[in-house]
């Protein structure tokens, strides 16, 4: 048979592709049987309500969490059998992610390059850029124990984007990034993706996943409910309206707060 090992990448493999991934927490299904392919190239935006399972699939997809079943290839390297090869090809924010706190942001960014061994030359342009285009310049001598929400963000992406990956797998990037950060963030993924790069992103922000994605698919309860060309997913409708139809509004018992009314 063959295997990850040994498949060539001939140019026509997709950036990710997940098969019958499954995870299960106690008793409760997060992740059930997801298959997924995201074409190389694209602009893949990840949508579902909250507990949908996003985030433990992206996990689970990029070597963060181990399924219970399934697997998982970037450019038809098996993440879990062929972890190095497969992480080389990726770079990854997570949900909360943990960084060394007691580094600042510049510092961050040379430990994960020699961590990547990329020659120390090469990191130090590469940090600069970074830093520049992300504007954390004032804050490189700062902490990362200091930094806010939407500067970790930054400073989670710029290591992802360090050792030049084909492959982003972002989960909330835009997430307490504040509005002129996003803008700067998005051209710089409009520009991977222009370049022959592939991002997944997760997002609850419909209009922004309708702005930035090529291709969608939207979760709900640990399944895949639509996926596809954001044209084909949304049909003649918005995304959000296409999203409330198929994850369903549980709008809850207002009678139960019958006492905030004044
Ligand atoms: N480490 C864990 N231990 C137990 N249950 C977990 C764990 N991580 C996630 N879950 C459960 O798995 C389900 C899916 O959670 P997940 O965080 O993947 O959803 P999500 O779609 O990313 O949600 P959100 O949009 O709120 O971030 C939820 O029911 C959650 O409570």
């Amino acid at each position: 048979m063959e295997t990850s090992a040994t498949r060539p990448d001939d140019g026509t493999v997709p950036a990710l592709r997940l098969t019958g991934l499954h995870k299960v927490f106690a008793d409760n299904v997060a992740v059930d049987h997801v298959d997924l392919v995201v074409p190389r190239g694209s602009f893949f935006g990840l949508v579902g309500p909250n507990g949908a399972g996003k985030t433990t699939a992206l996990s689970m997809a990029v070597g963060l969490l181990r399924p219970d079943s399934g697997r998982s290839e970037v450019f038809g390297v098996d993440v879990w059998s062929d972890p190095v090869r497969a992480k080389s090809l990726m770079g990854v924010l997570p949900d909360g992610l943990a960084m060394p706190e007691r580094l600042t942001g510049r510092e961050l960014l040379t430990f994960i390059g020699q961590l990547r061994g990329i020659p120390d030359d090469v990191v130090a342009q590469r940090s600069q850029q970074l830093l520049n285009v992300m504007e954390l310049n004032d804050a490189e001598r700062t902490l990362v124990a200091d930094y806010s929400t939407g500067m970790r963000k930054k400073i989670g992406l710029a290591t992802a984007l360090l050792h030049a990956p084909r492959l982003l797998v972002l989960d909330e990037p835009f997430e307490a990034v504040d509005p002129v950060s996003a803008a700067a963030l998005k051209s710089i993924l409009v520009r991977f993706v222009s370049s022959g790069g592939s991002v997944v992103l997760s997002s609850h922000v419909m209009a922004l996943v309708e702005q930035l994605c090529d291709t969608v698919a939207v979760m709900a309860k640990g399944k895949v409910v639509a996926a596809g060309p954001l044209g084909d997913v949304r049909g003649d409708n918005t995304l959000e309206e296409t999203f409330v139809r198929l994850v369903g509004v549980d709008s809850g018992d207002w009678e139960e707060l019958s006492w905030l009314a004044s």
